[in-house]
């Protein structure tokens, strides 16, 4: 799929369609002198990119605060701060990298999102949104056992963690195991039947 054929497709309203297809062009515009995606994806922005993120904001549809860690060019994170304007959800996007972040807020600007760009560690920020937060995602940032130890904290406070991940979901449950005890449902993508989404809750150190 290269291209989303209309707002209803995506379940999402007319207005927040556009604000999606404004992303789209955006990223296009910015990658050919910023590179913010790996450039074998650009094919496929709809899929790889915009409708994978979205999916996630029906396993989470209470959500009020988001955490996305490591949103690079605002994926989840991003597209949940646009599709979830209108029920209210407010988005905070870690990134590291300065020119990712200057995207994200630009884009955050132009459609007018509830997305707040933090240019910072993560391992900085995550401290302030212990108990604050309702759902912590990461895409493409770490292997389950680091994404864990990193959110830890907020996982015991009550926050959902959403984690898409590959083919190797399995395998990365099995190694975190080791160290904690979890609540773990695998759920199925929807973009790519290889994937899963890890949403974890509920958590233990064995130590
Ligand atoms: C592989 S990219 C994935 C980006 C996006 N989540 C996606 O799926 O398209 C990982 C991103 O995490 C950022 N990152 C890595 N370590 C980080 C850290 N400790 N704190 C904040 N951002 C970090 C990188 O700059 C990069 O943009």
């Amino acid at each position: 799929m290269t291209a989303a054929k209309s707002a209803s497709d995506l379940n999402v309203s007319r207005e927040t369609f556009e604000k999606l297809k404004l992303l789209e062009r955006e990223l296009r515009r910015w990658q050919s002198i910023k590179n913010l995606v790996g450039p074998a994806t650009l094919d496929q922005i709809w899929e790889r990119h915009i409708v994978d993120s979205l999916q996630l904001l029906d396993l989470a549809p209470e959500s009020k605060t988001w955490l996305d860690l490591g949103s690079g060019a605002g994926f989840p994170g991003l597209v949940l701060a646009i599709a979830g304007a209108e029920r209210g959800l407010k988005v905070h996007l870690v990134e590291s990298n300065s020119r990712k972040c200057a995207f994200l807020r630009q884009i955050a600007r132009l459609t007018g999102s509830p997305a707040t760009v933090h240019e910072a560690r993560l391992e900085t920020v995550i401290p302030g949104f212990v108990g604050k937060a309702d759902v912590v995602s990461a895409r493409a940032l770490a292997a389950l056992p680091q994404l864990l130890e990193w959110t830890e904290p907020m996982l015991k406070a009550g926050t959902i963690g959403l984690f898409p991940k590959g083919r190797d979901a399995e395998i990365e449950l099995t190694e975190a195991r080791k160290r904690w005890t979890f609540e773990a449902e695998t759920l199925p993508s929807l973009t790519d039947s290889d994937a899963r989404i890890l949403r974890i809750t509920s958590i233990e150190s064995h130590s």
